[in-house]
C-alpha cells in the first residue's frame, strides 16, 4: 500500500464519524441558504501567472512545516500579496487541517477558497460547500473513472470548481476524459512522496489550450516559479515555501512577478 492509499484509508474512518454526526440532509439545508460560490476561472485565465497559496501546517513528507495559530491572518496576507485563490488543507491526520480552518479563511478573504483533501464521496463535496469552499480538489489517482466523472458532476451541481489533479500521463488523459477544465499536475508522487519539479513540464503538452493548467508542489524559489511558468503554467499552487516565509505577503508578490 502506498502513502496515498494509507491517507485515504484514514480519511474514510474520519469521514464515517462525521457522517454519523451530521446527515446529508442537514448539509443540504445549510447549502440551500448560502450565497453563490466565487468563480476562480476568470482570474486563472487572465494574463500573467496566477497563484493559489496554501494553508498547510504539516505534511506526510516533511512533518510539521509551520505553526499556524490563525489561518485567517495568514490567508489575509496571501490575499494582500495578490493570491487568486487560497487552498486550505482540511485533512487532519497527516496535514493537521480541519474544515474549521476553511470556514475561518473564507470569512477573512474575498478570493475563492479551495478545499484540499482526499475526496472520495459526494458527502465531502457537500461538506466543502457547506463550509464555504468555492473549489474542491479531486485526485485522479484515488478515484475510478466513474467516480471521477460522478464527483465532477456533483461539483458542477453545487457550484464548485473542480481542480482535477494528475501525476502521470495516464492520469492527465483520465482527467481530460472526465471533462475537467482545470487540471493540476502534481510534481509530487503521492504514493512515494518524491518531488520532481520537471514533472509539470513533461506532461503539460498533453493538456489542450482551453484547459487551465496548474503546476503543483515543490515550487520553493522564484527560479522554480520561472521554470513552470516558462513551461506553460497558468497557475501555480504553493504551500511549504509560503507557510515558512517570514513575510508571506511579499513572497506571494515576488512569486507572481517571477512568473509574469
Ligand atoms: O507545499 P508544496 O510543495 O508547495 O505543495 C503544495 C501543494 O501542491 C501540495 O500540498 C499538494 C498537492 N496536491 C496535494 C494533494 C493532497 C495533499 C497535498 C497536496
Amino acid at each position: 500500500m502506498g502513502v496515498l492509499d494509507e491517507i485515504v484509508a484514514g480519511v474514510r474512518v474520519d469521514l464515517a464519524e462525521r457522517q454519523a454526526r451530521r446527515s446529508l440532509d442537514e448539509l443540504a439545508a445549510t447549502v440551500a441558504g448560502l450565497p453563490p460560490t466565487r468563480d476562480p476561472m476568470p482570474a486563472f485565465r487572465a494574463q500573467g501567472l496566477a497563484i493559489i497559496t496554501e494553508v498547510k501546517r504539516s505534511s506526510p513528507s516533511k512533518g510539521a512545516l509551520a505553526d499556524i495559530p490563525d489561518p485567517a491572518t495568514l490567508a489575509a496576507q496571501y490575499a494582500a500579496g495578490g493570491a487568486s485563490a487560497i487552498s486550505v488543507l482540511t485533512e487532519r491526520r497527516r496535514f493537521g487541517g480541519t474544515l474549521d480552518d476553511l470556514v475561518a479563511v473564507r470569512a477573512a478573504v474575498d478570493v475563492p477558497v479551495l478545499r484540499k483533501d482526499f475526496i472520495v464521496t459526494d458527502y465531502q463535496l457537500w461538506e466543502a460547500r457547506a463550509a464555504g469552499a468555492d473549489l474542491a480538489l479531486l485526485i485522479v489517482a484515488s478515484l475510478t473513472d466513474a467516480e471521477l466523472a460522478h464527483l465532477l458532476g456533483v461539483c458542477r451541481t453545487l457550484g464548485l470548481t473542480g481542480l482535477v489533479e494528475a501525476h502521470t500521463a495516464d492520469e492527465v488523459r483520465r482527467a481530460l476524459d472526465a471533462g475537467a477544465d482545470l487540471v493540476g499536475v502534481n510534481n509530487r508522487d503521492l504514493q512515494t512522496l518524491e518531488v520532481d519539479l520537471h514533472q509539470f513540464e513533461r506532461l503539460v503538452g498533453l493538456i489542450p489550450s482551453h484547459v487551465v493548467k496548474v503546476a503543483e508542489s515543490g515550487i520553493l524559489t522564484t527560479a522554480d516559479v520561472a521554470v513552470v511558468a516558462q513551461a506553460g503554467a497558468d497557475v501555480i499552487l504553493v504551500g511549504e515555501a509560503l507557510v515558512k516565509h517570514r513575510d508571506p505577503r511579499q513572497a506571494v508578490h515576488d512569486f507572481i512577478a517571477a512568473g509574469s
